[in-house]
């Protein structure tokens, strides 16, 4: 009888061990087999989201420019001629490294929690709204900013460094359409007056010398009407090789 008992007891823990073990591999299985559903969609995916479309936080004198430049080629008002009068808008992305082939699936693999500082605020409006816009000869760059509540600076206005940040965006991104990767060598910034928060303003970028792997590029802030100075700014930008990049 102890003999029959000490086989059953036997035979249930061997079964209870098998059932776990069972239990734990479908488990492990099921789990995987999620996470892995989950996450190849958007390993495959191949697009990015173009934050410089218009979303539902534009108000009217954002939305007024970005049709301005948008539509009907965008001709330049100022002219410049056919060439460099027609204005193409640039996609914006939430990390620089999309912008190379096959960078989307990369930023997926590489330091993938990381983000363009521009584009990280996830309550749209909150911050930097903005959208940029190229000449086709690449010598202007336009950018119309709608500067968010989560800006401020001193009360009722932009941040100095935010302002900052916006003119090294817009220069560096022209600097970039004409040789990436660039990194900032120099920013001068000049405040002339003070940007209201939630106004919408216009960045211009001039590109001036090109000396080998120089780029100089100069820059101003004026309220959408055109009437008020607020910023002036250069920039000095280099080019540099990817290795400088993965050096550090
Ligand atoms: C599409 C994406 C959209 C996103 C756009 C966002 C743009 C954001 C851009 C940034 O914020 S980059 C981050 C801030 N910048 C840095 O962290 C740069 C740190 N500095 C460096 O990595 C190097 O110092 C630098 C790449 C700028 C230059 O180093 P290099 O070893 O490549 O060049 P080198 O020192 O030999 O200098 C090359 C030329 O530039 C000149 N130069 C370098 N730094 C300078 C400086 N600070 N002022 C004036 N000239 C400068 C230098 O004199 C020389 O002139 P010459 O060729 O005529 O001899």
């Amino acid at each position: 009888m102890a003999k029959s008992l000490g086989h059953f007891s036997s035979l249930v823990s061997f079964t209870k061990t098998q059932l776990s073990r069972q239990c734990a591999r479908l488990f492990f299985r099921t789990s995987v087999r999620r996470t892995v559903m989950r996450a190849v969609p958007s390993i495959l995916s191949p697009k990015a989201r173009d934050f410089s479309l218009p979303n539902p936080s534009w108000g009217d004198e954002m939305m007024r420019l970005y049709n301005h430049y948008n539509q009907q080629g965008g001709v330049d008002p100022e002219g410049g001629g056919e060439q460099g009068g027609r204005w193409t808008r640039l996609p914006s992305y939430n990390r620089s490294l999309k912008y190379a082939i096959g960078g989307v699936y990369l930023s997926k693999i590489i330091q993938s929690k990381a983000r363009l500082f521009t584009r990280n605020i996830q309550q749209a409006g909150a911050a930097f709204e903005y959208v940029v816009f190229y000449t086709n000869d690449k010598q202007r760059c336009v950018c119309v900013l709608q500067a968010g509540h989560l800006l401020e600076g001193p009360p009722g206005h932009v941040h100095g460094g935010a302002i900052a940040t916006m003119i090294d965006t817009v220069t560096g991104s022209h600097a970039s359409l004409l040789c990436a990767p660039v990194m900032t060598a120099n920013l001068n910034v000049n405040y002339r007056s003070p940007i209201p928060l939630g106004s919408t303003v216009l960045i211009e970028s001039t590109l001036g010398e090109q000396e080998g792997r120089k780029m100089f590029v100069s820059c101003k802030i004026s309220s959408s009407d055109g009437s008020k100075l607020h910023t002036e700014a250069t920039a000095l930008f280099v080019s540099v090789g990817v290795s400088h990049l993965l050096r550090g």
